[in-house]
């Protein structure tokens, strides 16, 4: 049987299982995509600790923040929010990108801003939402993108920070995973 990791949050219970992601890295894998009732209870946490920080768009990146910045958005009366992308797509318009590297993903990854997005991002106050911030890899393409198309970040929220993210100061979170 696989092993697993109890996660808690709040009222809600997780098993997630162990992963061995690389020779001396394994993973307690948390998915949040399919599982509703986790991303609407994170989202109405999230929206708590953004109450007092005025913004104009949360900005996830492709794919399981997907849905939570959904509901995050919605529940912070934000119609609209920005997807970052892994690839370019044939209707992009003048699409920028930035390389990462993220613990899950073993080959060269990129995360793309198409450029109508990045129209809407200049001159605006951004925060960045994602489920799982571990390396900060793609937390930190994303802020360098928003960066580029001449937005601020003015807060970078996820519901689990992973090993060392766990220290940092500068992200704001609901729980803590253990690396094993
Ligand atoms: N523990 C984890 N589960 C799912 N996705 C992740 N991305 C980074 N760490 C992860």
């Amino acid at each position: 049987m696989t092993k697993t990791y109890q996660l808690k949050l709040g009222p809600l219970t997780r098993n997630l299982p162990l992963i061995k992601i690389s020779p001396d890295v394994t993973i307690a894998s948390f998915v949040l995509l399919g599982d509703a009732e986790m991303t609407h209870y994170a989202a109405k946490k999230l929206s708590k600790l953004v109450a007092n920080v005025p913004f104009d768009y949360l900005i996830t990146m492709e794919s399981k923040g997907i849905p939570l910045t959904q509901a995050l958005s919605w529940l912070t009366n934000h119609d609209r929010y920005i997807v970052l992308r892994k690839s370019v797509k044939d209707y992009m318009q003048h699409p920028i990108s930035e390389p990462v590297n993220a613990i899950t993903t073993s080959a060269d990854q990129e995360l793309v801003l198409d450029g109508a997005d990045a129209e809407l991002i200049k001159g605006k106050r951004i925060v960045i939402v994602d489920d799982v911030i571990s390396t900060g890899g793609s937390v930190f393409a994303a802020k360098a993108l928003v960066e580029r198309a001449g937005g601020t970040v003015v807060s970078q929220l996820a519901i689990l920070a992973e090993g060392d993210a766990a220290e940092r100061d500068d992200i704001h979170y609901l729980g803590k995973l253990p690396l094993f």
